[in-house]
């Protein structure tokens, strides 16, 4: 059953995904959803995308606990080539070893979002081995981008299609700017999502919602964005008023009320709805148990009861 296979590997804390990270642990070996026998051999698949070269993945982790992830090809509309996906994994990995992090927004750069996977590779990657190597290899990135104990959201100005729509339900939130839009083109490309866009797009707006959204490749403007639930917030432009803050900094300061407060906390609040949204009932429990012991009597819940105690 993946259901308890997941739930044991996510509760198994010495060696487990990010989700587990800051628990006690003795040493975390990053686990990935996908193994050897089922022709998951990650560094053979990174050999593999790396001949894709193109663009890159960038990364500012900044001083307030808040990074900035920008997918960068702005000559192919932000499409991920076989180096990107990589550089994707490889910055997934330095935010899961990122002590101080509390969110995250995700980004395209020169006003646009994604446009999925790069074209021309995705016609070299044709065979269907090939294929389903990187879809094992993104899926994981993926996943893993979901389970940081990082509050994230995706910032998506412009088009967000194919992968690119898949990459912005891999993060908490989604923030549409103006005139901006979401569309699974997938099935325009005789195809279904293969990142893992399917199974988180039906937990964020439901099977029906889901099923319009992907039968019908629907283009997701912001109002509808928000009617569906796909779409947290809109951003209004506003290139008329000097010094105004950018897409970037509205995301931030989107985002800064759910990431005020203790790292460790923050943290804890993502790994225990982490552990109600991925885990049977009993296991979630157990988890938010071991989640609550780690911030039980810390500095921050101490902190917070002497200045209670000072309110009589
Ligand atoms: C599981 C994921 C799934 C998979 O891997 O199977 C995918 O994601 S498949 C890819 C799904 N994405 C698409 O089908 C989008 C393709 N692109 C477009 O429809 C348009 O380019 C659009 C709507 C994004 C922008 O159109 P616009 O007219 O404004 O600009 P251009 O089309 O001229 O694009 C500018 C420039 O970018 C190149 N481009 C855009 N998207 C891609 C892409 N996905 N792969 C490679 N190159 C892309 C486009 O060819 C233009 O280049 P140029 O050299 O100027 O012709």
């Amino acid at each position: 059953m993946v259901l308890c296979a997941l739930s044991t590997q996510l509760l198994r804390s010495s060696s487990c995904c990010a989700l587990m990270a800051r628990l006690p642990t003795s040493g975390r070996r990053r686990c990935c959803l996908y193994s050897s026998t089922q022709g998951f051999n990650q560094e053979e698949i990174r050999q593999k995308l790396r001949a894709f070269p193109g663009g890159s993945v960038d990364l500012l982790k900044q001083d307030s606990g808040v990074a900035v992830l920008t997918v960068n090809n702005p000559a192919r509309m932000n499409a991920f080539s076989g180096s990107m996906m990589v550089d994707l994994e490889e910055k997934v990995s330095q935010l899961e070893n990122w002590t101080e992090g509390k969110g995250l927004v995700v980004r395209g750069a020169a006003e646009t979002f994604c446009s999925g996977s790069d074209l021309n590779a995705v016609r070299a990657i044709s065979s269907p081995q090939d294929g389903m190597k990187m879809c094992m290899f993104m899926q994981d990135a993926l996943t893993r981008l979901l389970r940081l104990p990082l509050v994230s959201v995706a910032l998506v100005e412009g088009r967000a299609l194919g992968g690119g729509a898949e990459l912005t339900t891999a993060c908490d939130f989604r923030l549409m700017a103006t005139g901006s839009v979401i569309q699974f083109v997938h099935k325009h490309m005789g195809l279904v999502p293969g990142w893992g866009g399917a199974a988180r797009l039906v937990h964020i707006v439901g099977s029906q919602n889901a099923l319009k959204l992907l039968g019908g490749a629907v283009k997701v403007d912001p109002e509808r964005g928000l009617d569906v639930g796909l779409a947290d917030g809109v951003l209004e432009a506003d290139e008329d008023t000097p010094g105004a803050s950018t897409p970037v900094q509205q995301a931030e300061d989107w985002l800064r009320r759910y990431t005020e407060g203790p790292v460790p906390v923050i943290q804890a609040v993502k790994k225990v709805v982490l552990a109600g949204r991925e885990l049977p009932l009993l296991e979630a429990l157990r988890m938010e148990k071991e989640v609550f012991g780690t911030v039980w009597g810390a500095p921050a819940n101490l902190q917070a009861l002497a200045s209670k105690s000072k309110h009589k």
